[in-house]
């Protein structure tokens, strides 16, 4: 089983805190984009340009799937929560699901220079901030816990998910 669950909006910090998080508790880190770019041996970006969105849904259904039994963190996508199916699995799963949080504000300072994201590249930055909108209820309704990570460092992001885990416990 995994230890936690990190949902959020894209450059909310979820892989970079993730990552973090996995080596300071000493388990592995399991992020759902890498998953799909293992499994297909494309990058995010080309299975949007190739295959398209649903197509990249359905490998994220399945990478979700199969990894909730799995020993460790997860990082999942900024989309996962939002497919019907996955909020489900979300919802019901007894691991703990934190909410990293982010102004829009924060959200465009960290994404300017990135390349990886197709939707940030095909929405611009006025169709990011209503696709947060969009979805801010459904990060709110499965997540446990919730942190506002606009004025923290990634390191004390873990820090206040490992007193949050404690507390938990
Ligand atoms: N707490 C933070 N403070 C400042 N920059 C951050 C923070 N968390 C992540 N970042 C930066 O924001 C960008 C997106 O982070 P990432 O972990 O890929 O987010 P996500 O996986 O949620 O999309 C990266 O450049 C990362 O270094
Ligand atoms: O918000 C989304 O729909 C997406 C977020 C991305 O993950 P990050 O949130 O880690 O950037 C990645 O799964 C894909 O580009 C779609
Ligand atoms: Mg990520």
């Amino acid at each position: 089983m995994m230890r936690a669950i990190l949902v959020g909006f894209m450059g909310s910090g979820k892989t970079t805190v993730g990552r973090l998080l996995a080596n300071q508790i000493q388990v592995p880190y399991h992020d759902l984009d890498d998953v799909i770019v293992h499994r297909t041996g494309k990058s995010i970006q080309q299975i949007f340009d190739d295959e398209g969105e649903a197509t990249f849904r359905m490998l994220e259904h399945d990478a979700l799937m199969n990894s909730l039994g799995d020993e460790g963190i997860l990082g999942t996508g900024g989309g996962t929560p939002i497919q019907p199916a996955n909020f489900e699995l979300l919802v019901q799963t007894t691991v703990p699901v934190i909410l990293l949080d982010v102004l829009p504000e924060t959200i465009l300072a960290r994404l300017r220079n990135d390349s990886g994201r197709p939707l940030a590249k095909k929405l611009g930055l006025a169709g990011l901030i209503d696709l947060k909108h969009q979805r801010d209820d459904r990060y709110n309704r499965v997540s446990d816990i919730r942190i506002a990570t606009d004025h923290l460092t990634p390191e004390q992001v873990v820090e206040k998910i490992m007193q949050e885990l404690s507390v938990l416990k």
